[in-house]
């Protein structure tokens, strides 16, 4: 009798337990049963890789003609919401700022060293808050903008001065590289310059890791990043990548060392003068800061400050080039503008700019039409409604910012190379400013663009003021690749002949 009993009783409570694993997965699906972006059919494993042909912006353009501006991507095992229309990118970056102000990490972490201590990927909380603050009212603001702006002046300089000299050696120049000198130079500076200005050496041995991180970190093929393969480092990429970081640790911790053993020697009363390193080291050692930073945190942030802002400006201005060289009237009508306001005898500055219309207009037309962070990424913090559709807590957002900058409905021909659209009353863009995100929005928009727009507006305006291009091997400069993978920036070569026209040094 008590065997069968027993029986009875294990019987019934597996079957009570089966039923309530139902009931609990029921109860799951119709609290999910929602309206969801559609999709497009995926495969098992991979999802939709298979659908991504050539750079990651132009395919999500060519799925979401078909699927419609908000659609569901699966890569490997990661799931993401694509948006491709200025209404949704409008509700999710101003309506809904707060609930999509996280980010997602866009890589992969296994291998990075300073793991949870980003600010750029940080979710949207107390470091995030206490750092963008920091920057609106100590880093990049007011005089200390000016500052970072005229350091960007003295490089500029340094460039022309070098490339008059090529010109008279009849030598050509690879303009992507001397374009990444100048905007590593001036973010360097900025950063941790104000003593070690004299020491070039460290401020390429911080460009030759952050270029091996970039390259590592780009090699990483779709696959090898959201798929399968994830965990296995087949190619050993993520190990040389974690070897590079540690190379930076130890050099970046030196730099901090030296910082913090000469902080009387060096000391800087007047903030103005304070570099990025100064300003961070004296938040570290307040006691009684909001938010107590740790050594990685201040580490990362260089390391991410390098990543934001030296490939991309300098990706603008290539473009830029690029676009002019190849549009011989839109280079004359710039630089008879110049010509105009600036005369005959000195180097455009800064303080030209706001009487150069046309010239912002090159840089605005730039950035719309290759802009070196096609994407922005979101990360959401609750459930929300977006353009009729449900998006779940956790969901990851890509804003392909490429597509929206190219939509016909709001740009005459957006494929041409066209400042004139910028310019006067400027109707294209009149109510329609969710069309043109080339920094982002909201919270999480580039806190470096007012920095980032004047190093594009004075280098722009010098290269074409002192010289006349011809591209070596060739007649056009190549405008038609567009980057791949997250980033838009693009650092092959650019190898040309500068001719000198103007010479602002000469006697
Ligand atoms: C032409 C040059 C640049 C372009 C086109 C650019 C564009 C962008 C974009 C699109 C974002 C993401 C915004 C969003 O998600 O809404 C971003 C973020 C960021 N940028 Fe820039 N940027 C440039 C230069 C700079 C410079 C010079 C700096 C620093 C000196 C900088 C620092 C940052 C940082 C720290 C973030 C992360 C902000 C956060 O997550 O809160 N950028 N940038």
């Amino acid at each position: 009798m008590a065997p069968t009993l027993v029986l009875t009783d294990f019987l019934l409570l597996i079957i009570s337990t089966l039923l309530l694993v139902l009931l609990v997965k029921s109860l799951r699906n119709s609290k999910s049963k929602g309206k969801y972006p559609p999709s497009a059919p995926a495969l098992p494993i991979i999802g939709h890789i298979h659908l991504l042909k050539s750079g990651l912006p132009t395919s999500f353009a060519t799925l979401a003609r078909k699927y419609g501006p908000l659609m569901q991507i699966r890569l490997g095992a990661t799931k993401f919401v694509v948006v491709s229309d200025a209404k949704s990118a409008q509700e999710i970056l101003r309506t809904f700022d707060t609930d999509f102000a996280s980010k997602f990490q866009p890589g992969p972490t296994n291998y990075h060293i300073y793991e949870d201590s980003s600010f750029a990927n940080a979710p949207y909380g107390a470091y995030w808050k206490f750092m963008k603050k920091l920057f609106m009212t100590k880093l990049l603001t007011g005089s200390q903008l000016q500052r970072f702006t005229n350091i960007g002046e003295q490089e500029t300089i340094k460039l022309i001065k070098s490339l008059l000299n090529r010109s008279k050696a009849g030598e050509p120049c690879d303009l992507t590289a001397e374009l990444t000198e100048v905007t590593h130079s001036t973010i360097y500076k900025m950063a941790m310059g104000r003593r070690y200005s004299n020491n070039p050496s460290q401020a390429a041995e911080i460009r030759k890791i952050i270029t091996v991180t970039l390259k590592y970190a780009a090699k990483f093929h779709l696959a090898e990043v959201f798929g399968p393969l994830q965990k296995f480092d087949l190619f050993g990429k993520g190990k040389r990548l974690n070897l590079t970081l540690k190379g930076y640790d130890q050099l970046i911790e030196q730099i901090m060392k030296d910082y913090q053993d000469n902080d009387l020697k060096y000391n800087c009363e007047n903030d103005d003068e304070k570099d990025v390193m100064d300003i961070l080291l004296e938040t570290y050692k307040d006691a009684d800061a909001e938010v107590k930073l740790t050594r990685d945190q201040i580490k990362n942030f260089f390391m991410e400050l390098f990543m934001a802002g030296v490939d991309t400006t300098a990706a603008v201005i290539r473009w830029a080039m690029e676009e002019l060289i190849n549009h011989p009237n839109i280079f004359k009508i710039l630089r008879e503008e110049i010509d105009s306001i600036v005369g005959n005898n000195r180097l455009i500055k800064e303080s030209d700019v706001p009487k150069l219309p046309y010239l912002q207009a090159v840089a605005k037309e730039i950035l719309r039409l290759h802009p070196p962070s096609p994407f922005l990424r979101r990360l959401s913090n609750k459930d929300s409604k977006i353009n009729g559709f449900d998006i779940q807590k956790g969901t990851r957002v890509f804003i392909n910012v490429y597509m929206l900058m190219r939509d016909p409905n709001c740009y005459k021909e957006p494929e041409k190379f066209m400042p004139e659209r910028f310019l006067g009353n400027c109707t294209e863009m009149k109510g329609r400013d969710f069309h043109y995100l080339p920094f982002g929005r909201g919270r999480r928009g580039c806190p470096g663009a007012s920095l980032a727009k004047s190093l594009l507006h004075a280098t722009i305006g010098a290269l074409v003021q002192c010289f006349d291009w011809k591209v070596k091997d060739g007649e056009k400069a190549d405008t038609e690749a567009t980057g791949t993978g997250y980033s838009g920036a693009f650092a092959s070569p650019l190898p040309c002949y500068p001719i000198t026209r103007f010479d602002p040094f000469q006697e």
